[in-house]
């Protein structure tokens, strides 16, 4: 099972309901994280703040949108840890006084020079309250803020980032939404009434009933006040590389990602799979959920019937995984179950987006060769994943993950495969129709921004 590490951001500024509509962007994009979640709004004098532990649905309560979270600006984020444990010190959006001005700051992604930043600011007197590489945005941002403008002084602290942030800022009033110069995380901007709203995926804004303008451009910075917007470059990106994973297996199928449409792309991948690795078999079926868009892809093209014979049971919370290799298969029998008079005496194509440990495709094989499966052959909708990611999602150590230390013939065999076939870079490539590069160092092996030496993500704590 993969751990689903990404955060999401949602900003609304012009708009009488702020906090109820954030609420409800957080809540379309809960897939993105579930370790806590937290809603900044100004009331026309102070920023005002609501923070919990736990899922959207259970941090805020009623009187927290209609009294507490005054305001016709706000923010809001989910997080999903990568540097920084899962605490409620450490929920998002991080929020500071500076002079007359409440600041706060919301981040998808993951910093690779977080150490040594840290270690700068505290040597120059900076006193950290967090374990979080999203603080350190903050302090950046107050050294310079006295001699320049806040648009100045946050281009200036970008600039001295490096790896993947894709932020939300507020100062009072003004609402700042931004993505780094490689553009490793998506960020979309879009309009409801007379408002402006930025959001991780648009699948919060058709929540909301809001119209996708456009994306925020890698290296662009926009200031939105007062009904006005303005966009700014604080770095020429050289070379962009937007992360191919979350139109693979991490966005949500409705949500339109680096200007492609998630569902489109995920069904040309099994079209392209299909075509690389046909085989016969009585149906295709997928493991869901994140399969299912490619799994309908390889269906179409190969012309074998589709199945729903592996059923997954939604009230999977990420409780179920666990530390342990033993719970997680345990996770893994909780969240996927066969339809027993499917399978016995079938040749069956199994479509998975992805395979990081094994233990998924490991143990549900397992299963359905004692059910009686006389064939079984797994196509996966992306190239084997051999390095780890050091730029927001967790695919543990390189140790862990099973192609890294593996042949294709060797997983085949282990797994209890009559075949098995990943996607090509090239298949992938083209399923996209990448125009631009995108980041494949989970693949390849080649960062964009050099890994972070021995950085963990407790190097804060
Ligand atoms: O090889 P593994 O270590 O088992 O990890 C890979 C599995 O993790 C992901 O699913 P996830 O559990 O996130 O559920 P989803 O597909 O329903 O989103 C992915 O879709 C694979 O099924
Ligand atoms: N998943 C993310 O984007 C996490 C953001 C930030 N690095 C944190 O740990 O809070
Ligand atoms: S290494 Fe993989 S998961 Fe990480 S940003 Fe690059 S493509 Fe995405």
């Amino acid at each position: 099972m993969l751990k689903k590490e990404y955060c999401g951001l949602f900003g609304i500024s012009g708009h009488a309901e702020a906090a109820r509509m954030t609420y409800f962007g957080l809540y379309a994009m809960q897939h993105r994280g579930q370790e806590s979640a937290g809603i900044v709004t100004w009331d026309g004098q102070k920023l005002r703040e609501q923070r919990g532990m736990g899922l959207v649905a259970d941090v805020f309560r009623e009187e927290h949108l209609s009294r507490q979270l005054k305001g016709t600006v706000g923010m809001g984020h989910i997080r999903y840890s990568t540097t920084g444990a899962s605490l409620l010190r450490n929920a998002q959006p991080f929020m500071v006084r500076y002079k007359d001005m409440g600041l706060a700051v919301a981040h998808n992604g993951n910093l690779v020079n977080t150490v040594e930043l840290r270690r700068e600011l505290e040597n120059n007197g900076s006193l950290f309250q967090t374990s979080m590489d999203s603080e350190i945005v903050m302090h950046l941002v107050a050294q310079t803020l006295s001699d320049s403008s806040l648009e100045e002084a946050m281009s200036t602290a970008c600039r001295r980032l490096k790896g993947a942030y894709s932020l939300l800022f507020m100062a009072n009033n003004k609402l700042i939404g931004l993505r780094d110069p490689w553009g490793f995380r998506p960020l979309c901007l879009g309009r409801v009434g007379d408002a402006y709203v930025l959001a991780s995926e648009t699948c919060a804004f058709d929540l909301l009933e809001a119209e996708y303008l456009r994306d925020i451009e890698p290296g662009e910075m926009v200031v939105i006040e007062n009904g006005r917007l303005h966009s700014y470059r604080f770095c020429e990106p050289e070379r962009t590389s937007p992360c191919i994973f979350e139109l693979i297996y991490f966005a949500r199928p409705d949500s339109i990602v680096f200007g492609k449409n998630v569902y489109e792309s995920r069904k040309a991948m099994g079209r392209t799979l299909a075509r690389e690795a046909p085989v016969d078999a009585d149906f295709v079926m997928p493991f869901p959920d994140s399969g299912v868009y490619a799994a309908v892809g390889y269906a179409q093209e190969s012309g074998l019937p589709y199945e729903m014979a592996m059923i997954r049971n939604h009230y999977v919370g990420r409780t179920f995984i666990q530390p342990s290799q033993d719970m997680r298969d345990f996770g893994v029998r909780v969240k996927l179950n066969p339809v027993k008079s499917m399978i016995n005496g079938k040749r069956i194509v199994i479509v998975e987006d992805s395979v990081v440990r094994g233990t998924t495709i490991r143990t549900r094989v397992k299963k359905l060769r004692e059910l009686g499966a006389r064939e079984l052959h797994l196509r996966v909708s992306c190239p084997p994943i051999c390095h780890p990611c050091y730029y927001g999602i967790d695919f543990s150590s390189k140790g862990e993950l099973i192609a890294a230390n593996h042949s294709v013939e060797d997983i085949a065999r282990y797994m209890n495969l009559d075949s098995l076939h990943y996607l090509s870079v090239d298949g992938l490539l083209d399923s996209v129709q990448a125009k631009s590069e995108y980041c494949l160092a989970c693949f390849q092996g080649t960062y964009p921004v050099p890994p972070p030496q021995g950085g963990s993500k407790s190097c804060l704590e």
